[in-house]
């Protein structure tokens, strides 16, 4: 099994990839399907390497699973039709877990001795290694390199008698991040793990209930948003209505900051606030953090720009878009090899010169994972004729590597690890470099600012404070770290 990073080689990547978005519904009178190939369109992106969709049509179950996005896979009627049934589920995957690989490519199925059980999962099981090898010991025979494998097969060996015994039995020996829509025959189970690190809402289209993990795949099916799945509640729904139990002890939730800094879509409410809010907000404190004269304020399209708006209405400098992003590039990180990601780079963002020519401008952008993004910004910018270059990012510094979904760099790549802020201006030739403060971050949020005792976010890739144990990290042998590493396929 290939573990999050540190220990993957990130061959083509170099950044804080997406993570992964999932999607179900219940009771869709024979369109499920469609409306999961609808809602995974609108979380294409959190995961750009795969797709895949499994439906039950109250007797048996089908699948389709694909590499690439869900357009070209799942836009086609013979794909949809092969797909029948009322209830559906399906996932959009960037990998954190396992190789990108058909056979890592959710939902994943098994017949178990319950029947058939089809698990769409966002997050990353960070003792999935542990329990793999403990699973494997017993005699467990893995399909897949993914960590959500292990939740299939917990279910299969637990000694409980009614499935969702089991699920909790299961649910109760993972550590990590997971959001979880599961499609077995006696219903749907949905759950979120204690700490609710990664999103998950829940919404109504006339008699079918809808789960996902951003708003916006409600939107595009035209549902009503009812509320967000709480920090470990597991919810059941079934021909006999909607439940909701809490088999967790209570803790204090520690939902994931970077997706109100990145990854979700800025048209979502992620856990009661809306991401666009907050990003302006964020905007708007970097500017009483960190004042700069200036005659422009220029976003780094496309995430940069909620903060810039908040940062130009702060400041009352004019926001202009000096910098224009085609739309007919893939995004950046998926260019293979080198020189090609390099080019891409250039491909993506353009110079807007008339207006940048003469002027002071202050770029602002959500983060810098390696710095890659900001050094070819700030070189266009002195290259259409900016006199100077000031860069203000909208979170603190990316320090540490993510164990919950996201596939970010090794440490030793992220450019906040190596460098103090100083270093960092000289390093992307800025004249001015500044990061949001943790407590600023917190403001944007609403909080007044970070409790230090029982902080109210994951926020462990700027502080380092991870929220459960990293047991594969720290458990896992040697030997077994070897086996690990020499599984990888290169990308
Ligand atoms: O320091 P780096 O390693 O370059 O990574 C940081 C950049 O990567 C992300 O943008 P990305 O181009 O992935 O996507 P976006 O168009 O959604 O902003 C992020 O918004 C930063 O701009
Ligand atoms: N980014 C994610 O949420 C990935 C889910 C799972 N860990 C996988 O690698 O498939
Ligand atoms: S480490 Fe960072 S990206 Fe990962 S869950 Fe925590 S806040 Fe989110
Ligand atoms: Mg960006």
């Amino acid at each position: 099994m290939i573990i999050t990073n540190p220990f993957d080689s990130d061959l083509n990547g170099d950044k804080l990839r997406e993570e992964c978005g999932i999607f179900g519904i219940w009771g869709a009178e024979g369109t499920a399907a469609a409306m999961v190939a609808l809602g995974l369109h609108a979380l294409q992106h959190r995961g750009q390497e795969a797709a895949g969709i499994t439906s039950w049509d109250g007797t048996m179950f089908h699948t389709h699973r694909a590499m690439g996005h869900v357009a070209g896979n799942f836009d086609r009627d013979d794909v949809i039709r092969a797909l029948p049934g009322d209830a559906a589920c399906g996932h959009v995957r960037y990998s954190t877990t396992g190789e990108t690989a058909l056979r890592n490519v959710q939902p994943l199925f098994a017949e178990l001795y319950s029947g058939g059980f089809a698990v769409s999962h966002n997050g990353n099981i960070s003792n999935a290694a542990k329990l793999r090898n403990e699973l494997v010991r017993r005699g467990s025979i893995f399909q897949s390199t993914s960590d959500t494998e292990t939740i299939i097969h917990l279910v299969a060996m637990s000694s409980y008698r009614t499935l969702l015994d089991r699920f909790i039995d299961a649910l109760k020996q993972l550590e990590g991040a997971y959001s979880l829509v599961c499609m077995t025959p006696e219903g749907m189970l949905i759950c979120r793990d204690p700490l609710g690190i990664r999103p998950l809402v829940m919404g109504r289209l006339g008699e079918s209930y809808i789960f996902a993990s951003e708003t916006v795949a409600l939107d595009v099916c035209g549902a009503e948003f009812i509320r967000h799945i709480d920090p470990g509640e597991l919810v059941i729904v079934s021909d006999k209505g909607l439940r909701s139990i809490r088999p967790f002890a209570e803790v204090p939730p520690r939902p994931c900051v970077f997706e109100h800094v990145y990854f979700s879509r800025p048209d979502s409410i992620v856990d009661g606030s809306s991401v666009y809010s907050v990003r302006k907000a964020i905007g708007a404190q970097l500017a009483i953090e960190d004042p700069v004269e200036a005659d422009i304020v220029i976003p780094v399209p496309d995430s940069g720009v909620p903060a810039a708006i908040g940062y130009a209405q702060q400041s009352g400098i004019p926001f202009e878009l000096g910098i224009i992003r085609s739309h007919y590039v893939g995004r950046t990180f998926i260019q293979p090899g080198d020189k090609v990601r390099h080019l891409g780079v250039k491909l993506k963002h353009n110079a807007n010169r008339a207006l940048i020519k003469g002027k002071r401008i202050i770029l602002i952008d959500d983060s810098i994972v390696r710095g890659t993004t900001s050094v070819k910004i700030v070189q266009m910018m002195r290259d259409a004729g900016a006199t100077e270059v000031h860069m203000r990012i909208a979170s603190p510094p990316t320090r540490h590597s993510c164990y919950y979904g996201v596939d970010t760099p090794e440490r030793a790549k992220l450019l906040a690890a190596q460098m103090t802020v100083q270093e960092m201006a000289r390093h992307i030739d800025a004249d001015s470099l500044a990061f949001v403060s943790v407590d600023g971050m917190y403001k944007a949020l609403g909080e007044s600012g970070r409790k230090e005792s029982c902080p109210q976010y994951c926020d462990a890739c700027f502080t380092g404070d991870y929220p459960t144990r990293l047991t594969d990290q720290e458990d896992v042998a040697p030997a077994d770290q070897l086996s690990l590493l020499a599984e990888r396929v290169p990308a």
